[in-house]
């Protein structure tokens, strides 16, 4: 099995990404590596789930090394993701006594990254963080430092760009991870073969079974090609001011279907597996593209488990409602990312609404 790392380069900071097996027990040298001293207080934060799987050894292997460390636990789930977590974590920092030196590692998934990673932003106006993501999909989350928490009416609404010094994937997390939650980290996976690399789709379309059964070759292979397009995406544009959007591709009915549904009934992958779908279709329209390319993007997610179909009478009202709030929307337009073909894709601006409903009903049911 072999070990991959790639570097992240920003303007004024870059950072590695290790993935691999049994990094979690070489954690010591690899904060050590980026200047992270034993003199540095620690603050671990995890969901209850990830923390009676995961957090001792962490924590065990950080306190050996002669780390002081901290544990704070959030309730799993996205709906732990607000300002109200925020706050009771900020009070637990400052319990803890954690100064500007100290460091936040985020243990566990997206919403853990992004709900720590804000923590570590928020705190005396900004701490160091470390991502270590137990989830498939957080190879995504952990990279390229978005944080945030969600607002009841939209997604990610509060929040900021803070980069971490540091991303440590232990792919062995990943063994005790619940089936649907392996599915819906194929998403983020996929959707950075779709916007960027042609020859990462066609690698996926070949791989299903090694991947969904999670072997570590190829599964190291999968999350090391997503971080590269992610990282690749980010360096060129850190705060989204232009191609930094493609990332979203699938986000702009994703978050949607996750804000009517008051995040509870997609997970995050699954919203934004059928916001490709209604992407794809809306790609054909607007540039003409071949249906064999609908197909294939839908039976590539369908093959990972994935839904390409809204499987609830949501309101379509409160469904462009909440597409409206959209952040990369413009004076109240709807802005999308769709593709040219596998592989490629752009933003385009001013898409009608009559065409965007149009394509929901054809994915409705
Ligand atoms: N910041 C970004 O760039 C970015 C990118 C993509 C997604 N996101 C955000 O990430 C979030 C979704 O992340 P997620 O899908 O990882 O959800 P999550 O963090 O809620 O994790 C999913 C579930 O799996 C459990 N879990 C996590 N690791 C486990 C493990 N190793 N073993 C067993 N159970 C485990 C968790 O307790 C949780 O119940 C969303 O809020 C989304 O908006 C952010
Ligand atoms: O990193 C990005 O940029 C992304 O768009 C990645 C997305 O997968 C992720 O869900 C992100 O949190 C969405 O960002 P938002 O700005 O649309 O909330
Ligand atoms: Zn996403």
């Amino acid at each position: 099995m072999k070990e991959r790392t790639l570097e992240i380069r920003l303007s004024d900071q870059s950072y590695p990404i290790h993935i691999g097996s049994q990094l979690f027990s070489r954690l010591p040298t690899l904060l050590l590596q980026q200047g992270i001293t034993e003199d540095r207080r620690l603050m671990v934060i995890t969901d209850n789930q990830v923390g009676k799987l995961h957090a001792s050894t962490v924590v065990e292997t950080l306190r050996e090394a002669g780390y002081v460390v901290h544990l704070a636990e959030i309730t799993a789930g996205e709906h732990s993701k607000n300002l109200l977590e925020l706050e009771r974590l900020i009070g637990a920092c400052i319990v803890a006594g954690l100064d500007r030196r100290s460091v936040i590692l985020a243990l566990g998934g997206g919403v853990v990254g992004d709900l720590a990673g804000f923590v570590a932003a928020s705190y005396m106006r900004g701490i160091s963080f470390v991502q270590l993501p137990t989830t498939l999909l957080a190879h995504d989350s952990s990279v390229g430092g978005k944080v945030g928490v969600n607002h009841p009416q939209a997604k990610n609404y509060i929040g900021a760009f803070h980069q971490p010094e540091l991303v440590v994937f232990d792919v062995d997390s990943l063994r005790t991870l619940p089936e649907r939650e392996v599915r819906n980290g194929f998403t983020e996976v996929i959707k950075h073969g779709l916007i960027w690399d042609v020859h990462f789709v066609s690698w996926l379309e070949t791989h299903v079974d090694s991947l969904l059964q999670l072997e570590p070759t190829h599964l190291i292979e999968a999350i090391y090609r997503g971080c590269q397009v992610k990282a690749a995406v980010v360096s060129q544009d850190e705060r989204e001011q232009g191609i930094r959007a493609i990332l979203n591709y699938g986000h702009t009915i994703g978050h949607a279907l996750e804000a009517v549904s008051h995040y509870q009934h997609y997970k995050h992958g699954e919203a934004v597996a059928i916001g490709i779908a209604g992407a794809v279709r809306l790609s054909q329209k607007y540039f003409s593209l071949p249906m064999e390319i609908v197909e294939r993007t839908e039976a590539l997610l369908n093959s990972f488990g994935l839904p390409t179909r809204i499987d609830e009478n949501w309101s379509m009202d409160e469904l462009v409602q909440a597409m409206r709030r959209d952040k990369k929307a413009r004076n109240g337009k709807l802005n999308f990312v769709l593709t040219t073909g596998l592989g490629k894709v752009e933003l385009v601006h001013e898409i009608s609404t009559s065409d965007v409903e149009d394509v929901l009903t054809q994915i409705w049911g």
